[in-house]
């Protein structure tokens, strides 16, 4: 593995992205998936600035056991005006227990004199005396240099000036950061080049830190990469302020799998996708599926023409082996779907499918997609579709007999439901606070005295759309449902004139499908 830096900040810039709240349980939780992603630092917070950042480093001194990773402590350089030795922050940073310490100092003379309120001479002796002074204290020291592309622009002599001062007090490293992620790759390029040129000599290591709101963080992080930068910050799956930043299992993608550098620990690699939905779960921020690499879409094809190449070599439709990451590849059933996809489809499933009968799920699917069903999310109904193309009937444990819904005016709503399973007929009465809560009561209870396993299903997602708008009442609604047990989930569909009908036909074929996995 190469001396490079793979930096993550998911637990303090990340934590900046607003509606993203983390516990210091959710950050010890998050600190050990990136360290099993193999990267060399993860930025935990802030200590000192709230209860919970300082608790994150005293608890991680005793509960985390880093295998690959060092914590990092970030912070501000002392306030103006006083000594670094006095400063109460820069004590918490000092006493945190992390192995470096990471300061945000202020490379932009503009904002030295807005924001800081102090004169160009202060910052510099701001970061002198900081840096001097965790050093003194036996700390390893790296310097965020904040603003730093505006700032160079701005001033370029004041910019370098306060690297050189950062370098000289005894930082290791001096992140660039486009702070404000207004920068273009070529533009990062440039600087980073220079900056290299000027003050990357003696050890000091030049790093790179993009916000994304050009839309080019990994491109700018790449672009700093190829210009001499030998550390770079991003966060899993993108989190950070405002738009973001450069999310770090791209740039970490990019550089081993396109670039040839490997810059994880061999084989971690393959842990990216499961880190990247891991850690999303602890978030709570749903997983975007475009993400590059990770997405569940990443690797998800769902033309026709696209499927009957990838029939012949997955290479014609991929830009690399899934796998490489730790994802998969997905074929997608829909009425953009033709013989090879549904032929794929079925593969993958464990069917094999000859050219008649792909041709006739083809057409099934397409007739239906055009009556408003979709296939592409309902992966269970398009299972049930298959089975009853394959073995010439569609699975079945229960005959329906009827099924009726009754709504009173307090709200209560009460589903009579009809069946016939396993030879004997079962009426029964669900209760429910609307009608498909009630019908999906009624019908697992009908079913379930027949078939107990039902009681296990759960209905954990439910999703209604009213398409067709220009008919008005006329209008179609389908239904997604989502129905899980202790092993997995599956989706299946139904289309009708209203929402009870709709739902009846997507309840129905989660039962039916559910109990065919467990049988
Ligand atoms: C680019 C980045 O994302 S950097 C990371 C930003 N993250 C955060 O701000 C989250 C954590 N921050 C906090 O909890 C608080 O802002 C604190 C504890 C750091 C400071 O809180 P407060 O003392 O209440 O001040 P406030 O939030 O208004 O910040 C302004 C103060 O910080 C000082 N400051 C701002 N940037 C810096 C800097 N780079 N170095 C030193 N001091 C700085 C300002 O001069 C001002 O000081 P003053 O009060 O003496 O005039
Ligand atoms: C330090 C940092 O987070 C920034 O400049 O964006």
């Amino acid at each position: 593995m190469s001396d490079f830096h793979v930096y993550d900040t998911t637990l303090r810039d990340g934590a900046q992205q607003e509606g993203l709240n983390l516990s210091v349980a959710d950050k010890l939780v998050i600190a050990r998936q990136l360290d099993g992603l193999g990267v060399g630092y993860i930025e935990g917070g802030w200590p000192g600035a709230n209860p919970k950042d300082t608790e994150f480093f005293s608890r991680a001194r005793s509960e985390l056991k880093l295998e690959h990773a060092q914590l990092a402590a970030f912070g501000a350089t002392r306030r103006a005006g006083m000594r670094a030795a006095d400063d109460p922050l820069i004590a918490a940073l000092r006493d945190s227990g992390a192995g470096v310490v990471t300061l945000v100092a202020k490379s932009h003379d503009r904002h030295v004199e807005l924001a800081l309120r102090t004169t160009l001479e202060e910052n510099l002796a701001m970061v002198r005396d900081t840096v001097t002074h965790l050093r003194e204290e036996g700390q390893r020291v790296f310097v965020d240099a904040e603003h730093f592309f505006d700032g160079y622009r701005a001033n370029r002599a004041y910019a370098l000036e306060v690297l050189r001062t950062a370098a000289e007090a005894g930082a290791e490293v001096v992140a660039l950061c486009d702070t404000n992620g207004g920068m273009l790759p070529g533009w990062v390029a440039d600087v980073v080049h220079d900056v290299a040129s000027v003050v990357g000599s003696g050890g000091l290591r030049v790093g790179i830190h993009c916000h994304n709101d050009t839309g080019c963080a990994i491109a700018n992080s790449l672009a700093a990469v190829d210009a001499g930068a030998t550390h770079v910050q991003g966060t899993v799956n993108g989190y950070g302020e405002r738009t973001g930043n450069a999310d770090l299992v791209a740039v970490v993608a990019n550089l081993e799998l396109k670039l040839g550098r490997q810059v994880l620990p061999t084989g971690l690699l393959r842990e990216a996708t499961r880190t990247a939905h891991a850690i999303a779960e602890v978030t709570n921020v749903p997983p975007a599926s475009r993400q590059p690499y990770v997405g569940s879409s990443a690797f998800a094809h769902k033309a026709g023409l696209h499927a009957s190449a990838i029939k012949v070599d997955p290479h014609l439709y991929q830009h690399m082996d899934p796998f490489g990451v730790g994802n998969d590849m997905r074929l997608l059933v829909s009425d953009m779907a033709g013989r090879a996809s549904i032929e794929l489809k079925g593969r993958e499933l464990g069917f094999e499918l000859d050219a008649d009968l792909a041709r006739r799920i083809t057409a099934r699917v397409k007739e239906l997609e055009s009556n408003g069903y979709t296939f592409e999310a309902a992966d269970a109904s398009f299972e049930l579709l298959l089975l009853e193309e394959v073995e010439g009937a569609r699975p079945s444990y229960f005959e329906v007999e009827s099924w009726r819904v009754i709504s009173d005016h307090d709200g209560l709503t009460e589903a009579t439901v009809k069946i016939v399973g396993d030879g004997e007929r079962f009426v029964v009465t669900g209760e429910g606070n609307g009608p498909v809560n009630a019908l999906d009561a009624g019908l697992r209870a009908a079913i379930g005295q027949a078939f107990p396993e039902v009681q296990q299903f759960e209905l954990t997602d439910y999703k209604v759309r009213i398409f067709d708008e220009s008919h008005g009442t006329d209008a179609k609604t389908r239904v997604l449902i989502e129905t899980s047990d202790s092993d997995g989930s599956w989706v299946t569909v139904g289309v009708g004139e209203n929402v009870i009908e709709a739902s009846w036909e997507a309840l129905v074929d989660g039962l039916t499908f559910g109990l065919r996995r467990h049988r």
